[in-house]
């Protein structure tokens, strides 16, 4: 809610700004007119919801489309289907029901939604979805915008504080179960620091969520049985090096660290989604980098060193947080 009503609030302060017309520098060809660049709505927008933060996500991109004077048909997840049926009875509340629909389905809603005609497409979600997604708007030209997944790794150079580097990946890692598009996906280190790495993240662990996660307020479930399955079909068969247990009647997977991991495991395949963190030992940064560039390209990649030759690498430099 926090980031949801920083847009808002940044929409608010500069929206007279970025609608007004911009000026635009004259050349041969536009000696005598007047130039400038006039902001318009662009019409009719459809906006899909992934469910891993559910508000967020669906209403992020609508309180966009709105402040740029377009209507915008609202698709949530279903998935997150009690999220969703808020967002069917509280929208109309405040909102022009005609402009902003709340279209509540699964699959076969969406497909009837992408049969249509619209101005943008704004979706979130997985990457097949993606495609299908980009595959319906390019029969119409419409444009999209596609907020997807991807494997985010994190470099942990030998020389760097571990400390600090345990402490940032164990919270990005499991906060809502590993459910967050940036969250780190694996870990890239030199062996000689696995050890020490290991024991700073189980130290934060039981900081964060004490003896026993399953009983701690603040760690949370994988969203259903699909997922759940899904994610623990990535553990079988690696070495676990904190974690593990698991109880499918909650959906409960306790935050994970895997080791001796091999970069053609299934669990390095694809993006994770869940609270298991695999470490791959690789000798230097050149290694890793190469790792990195073998990959399709993440949304985020953290890396933690105080050699600044680390920070001089193109894809480190150009790769921030992206989503
Ligand atoms: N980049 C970002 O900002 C961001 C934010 C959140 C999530 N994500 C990514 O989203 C993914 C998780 O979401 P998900 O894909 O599991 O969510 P999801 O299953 O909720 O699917 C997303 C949306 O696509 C629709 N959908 C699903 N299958 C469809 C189909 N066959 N045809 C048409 N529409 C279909 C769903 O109804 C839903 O509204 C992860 O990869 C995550 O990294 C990215
Ligand atoms: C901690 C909130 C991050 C929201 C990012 C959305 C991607 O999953």
């Amino acid at each position: 809610m926090m980031g949801l009503l920083a847009e808002i609030e940044l929409i608010i302060d500069n929206l007279h700004k970025w609608a007004a017309p911009q000026h635009v520098k004259k050349n041969l060809t536009t000696m005598g007119d007047d130039v400038y660049i006039n902001y318009e709505p662009l019409g009719v927008v459809l906006v899909i919801g992934a469910w891993n933060y559910p508000l967020v996500v669906v209403l992020q991109p609508v309180v966009g489309a709105i402040a740029a004077g377009n209507a915008v048909v609202i698709k949530p997840s279903e998935v997150a289907e009690h999220t969703a049926k808020l967002l069917e009875k509280i929208v109309p509340r405040y909102l022009d029901k005609e402009l902003y629909p709340v279209v509540n389905g699964g699959v076969p809603e969406t497909t009837k939604l992408l049969a249509e005609r619209f101005d943008h497409i704004f979706y979130t979600g997985n990457t097949s979805v993606g495609k299908i997604i980009m595959q319906a708007a390019a029969k119409f030209l419409t444009p999209v915008t596609l907020e997807l997944g991807g494997k985010s790794p994190c470099y942990i150079d030998k020389d760097c504080d571990i400390d600090i580097a345990s402490r940032r990946i164990t919270w990005g890692k499991f906060v809502n179960c590993g459910q967050t598009c940036i969250a780190p996906d694996y870990v890239l280190c030199d062996k000689s620091i696995q050890g020490k790495l290991i024991e700073k993240i189980k130290e934060t662990l039981k900081e964060f969520y004490g003896e026993n996660p399953k009983e701690s307020q603040d760690y949370e479930r994988i969203i259903n049985q699909r997922h759940f399955k899904r994610v623990l079909g990535l553990l079988q068969g690696e070495k676990v090096a904190i974690g593990g247990e698991h109880d499918e009647s909650s959906c409960y997977i306790a935050p994970t660290v895997l080791i001796d991991v091999k970069p053609n495991a299934k669990v390095m395949q694809e993006e994770i989604f869940g609270p298991l963190l695999p470490i791959i030992t690789v000798k230097d940064v050149d290694e890793a980098i190469q790792f990195i560039n073998q990959k399709e390209k993440p949304l985020a990649l953290y890396a933690f060193a105080n050699d600044k030759k680390v920070f001089g690498y193109p894809c480190v430099q150009n790769l921030g947080p992206d989503c």
